[in-house]
């Protein structure tokens, strides 16, 4: 069992796997008569010969630390996870290997934090802390298969 532990979510350290989505730094545009900033556009969205959908996930909390059996990625579309609530959750992801997730890394999102995840980054499903483990989930409804999943023959266990 390979042990590593989570590090927290920056927009630098993530930049390989995907995007952090947060209101953070100076807001791009002041709207709705100046009473509202927006960060805007800012997650590369891509969902080759599909479309945009929303859905809403309910996950069953898990707690630190956390065994890591699978991961996955959709060749097909990025994937963002938007929580609805205020509650940190662990980000797994991996590069690529010649078709296999190299070494993972973890992280632990900051109190409204929000990633999307590129097209085809190897990734853990998603995983929050705490109850309610609601979210708002952005990714890709087509036709054909989306979802490739490897189940690690060494686990990898998260700590905090
Ligand atoms: N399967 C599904 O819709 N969710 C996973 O892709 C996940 O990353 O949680
Ligand atoms: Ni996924």
């Amino acid at each position: 069992m390979r042990e590593i532990a989570a590090e927290p979510l920056t927009a630098e350290a993530f930049a390989p796997f995907g995007d952090v989505l947060e209101a953070a730094g100076p807001y791009d545009k002041l709207i709705n008569e100046g009473l509202c900033g927006r960060w805007h556009d800012r997650a590369r969205l891509d969902f080759g010969t599909g479309r945009a959908g929303i859905s809403i996930f309910r996950a069953e909390p898990r707690a630190l630390p956390y065994d890591c059996t699978l991961l996955e990625r959709h060749p097909e579309g990025s994937q963002a996870f938007l929580p609805l609530h205020q509650a940190p959750f662990l980000v797994i992801v991996a590069p690529d290997a010649g078709g296999q997730p190299g070494a993972p890394r973890a992280f632990l999102t900051a109190p409204g934090q929000g990633i999307n995840l590129y097209r085809g980054t190897w990734h853990g499903v998603l995983t929050p802390l705490s109850p309610p483990g609601l979210f708002a989930v952005v990714d890709r409804i087509g036709e054909g298969a989306n979802l490739e999943e490897v189940r690690l023959e060494d686990p990898v266990r998260v700590t905090g």
